[in-house]
This record gives C-alpha cells, structure tokens and sequence, in this order.
C-alpha cells in the first residue's frame, strides 16, 4: 500500500484570497449574505437551503436544472421574498453577484450518474470550474460537497483524511483512468470516467477546487459526503441505505 501518512501535496497558497465584492461590505450587504446553492433542488441541497433560509440575514439563490431533483423539495420557500429559483445548468456560465457558493450540483445516485456518464462528467469537470470562476470573479467562498468515493474501495476504515484512498486503475469501476499527477504534479488524485463518473466530483473536482486556492487565493471548502438518507429522498435512489430499507419495506 502507497504510504498513507500524507497527501503529498504542498498546501501552501500563492496569493492572498481575492477581495470579495465591494457591495459585500455596503450598508446593504451586511445585513444580507447572498447565497447560491447550486443542486438546491435535490435530497440534501434543499435541507441545506431550509437551514440557510433560518436566518432572516441570509438571501438564498438555488441553481437546478431539475435533473433528479425537484421543485417540491422547495415549495415552501418558492414566493419568499428572500428566496430565488433559477433553472440553469451549471455547464453553462452563470453571471451573478453572492458572497457564499454551495456547490452540490451533481447527480449523486448511481441509477442517475450511469444514466449518461459523459453528462455526469461534463456536469462534474466544467460546472465545476464555472462554479470557481465565478467564486474567483467575485470572491466569493466555495463549498464543494465531495464523495466517499475519492477513496476507491479502502483499506482503512474509517478513512481519516491523511489517507489517500485504494483505487484500482483497471477496476470494472473505472473504464478511463489516468495518473492526474502526470498532468498535475500538486496532485496525487486519479482521473475516473465512465461507470466511474461520480468520482469525479471527488477526484477532478477537488483537484480543481485546490488548484483555484493555490493559484488564486480562493477560499475553499470541501464535504467528503459519504451514505446519506432521509426525508426527501427518492425511495429508488439506488444507494446502501435506501436500498436496504426499500428492500426490508418491501
Ligand atoms: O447537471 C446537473 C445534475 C444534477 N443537478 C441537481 O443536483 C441535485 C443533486 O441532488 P440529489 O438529490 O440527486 O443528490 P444529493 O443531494 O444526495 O447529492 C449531493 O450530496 C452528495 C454529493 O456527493 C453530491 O454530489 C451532491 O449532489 C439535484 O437537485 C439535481 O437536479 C443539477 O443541477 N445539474
């Protein structure tokens, strides 16, 4: 096993942040933090959208493009003064002004990303790097939410976050695979396509997400997420937990 001790990679940043926008200091910014929440129609982007909308200071824009989820998850706040919907893929610029972006856009169930892996990548490689060079434009702050899967099949469990993962390059799960170290050396994170097209939200997506704070100073954040479920989500979701509890329902 390849020494799991470190990451490798120098974190250090080249450059201070970017100035966030002026306007985020203006009389009227501060008593309103403009957020946009991109897959804030789905399973956990709209309990994220609930918990931002909580605070009467926060204004709350959601990006979707209704891919698996749904206006329903948002109705309560569809009409709110504080609340806007925009149907939008993230493969295409978006031009506005927020002060926070939550990145979640990204079919998460494996029904939905096998559905069209070559959609699955784009929405994960170019949304991504528009969500970033929209954060750059406007300094704002990026969370990106991650997956498990970064880590492959692991060895160690749990994986803490010094430990690099287990991918098997030529695994049924990975049809395309390529050392991003090649072609990035402040990386030791492999490329995954095809069947594999969910890890690279983790892989690709994270190396960009560090890539744009080495190079630009943008201020990151990144969610591993791991199996989750709840209220909201599809009873056909196809991941572990759901499926164990449609199965036993059933
Ligand atoms: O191209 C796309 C694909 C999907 N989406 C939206 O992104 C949202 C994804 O939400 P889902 O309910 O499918 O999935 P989840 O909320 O469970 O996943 C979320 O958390 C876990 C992370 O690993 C996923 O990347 C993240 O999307 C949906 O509202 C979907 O319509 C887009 O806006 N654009």
């Amino acid at each position: 096993m390849a020494n799991n001790s470190s990451n490798g990679d120098n974190q250090t940043t080249t450059k201070p942040p970017p100035l966030p926008s002026p306007l985020r200091f203006s009389k009227f910014f501060q008593s309103n933090m403009r957020i946009l929440v991109t897959g804030g129609a789905g399973f956990i982007g709209s309990h994220l959208v609930d918990k931002l909308m909580e605070n009467e200071k926060n204004e709350v824009i959601v990006v979707d493009n209704f891919f698996t989820g749904s206006k329903d998850n948002l109705k309560k706040w569809i009409g709110h003064p504080r609340f806007e919907l925009i149907r939008h893929d993230v493969t295409e610029p978006l031009l506005i002004e927020v002060d926070q972006i939550y990145h979640l856009a990204c079919p998460a169930s494996p029904i939905f990303y096998k559905y069209n892996p070559v959609k699955t990548i784009k929405t994960n490689v170019i949304g991504t790097l528009n969500m970033l060079g929209l954060a750059k434009r406007v300094g704002a702050r990026i969370l990106l939410t991650s997956t498990s899967e970064v880590y492959g099949d692991p060895l160690i469990h749990p994986q803490p976050e010094t430990y690099w993962g287990n991918v098997n390059p030529i695994g049924l799960r990975k049809l395309l695979c390529l050392k991003l170290h090649h072609l990035l050396p402040c990386t030791h994170y492999i490329v995954h396509g095809g069947f594999g097209a969910v890890m690279m939200r983790g892989s690709v997506a994270e190396t960009l997400m560090f890539d744009y704070h080495r190079q630009h100073g943008i201020e990151i954040r990144i969610a591993r997420i791991f199996n989750t479920y709840g209220p909201r989500m599809n009873i056909d979701d196809g991941r572990v937990v759901s499926n164990f509890i449609a199965q036993a329902l059933r």
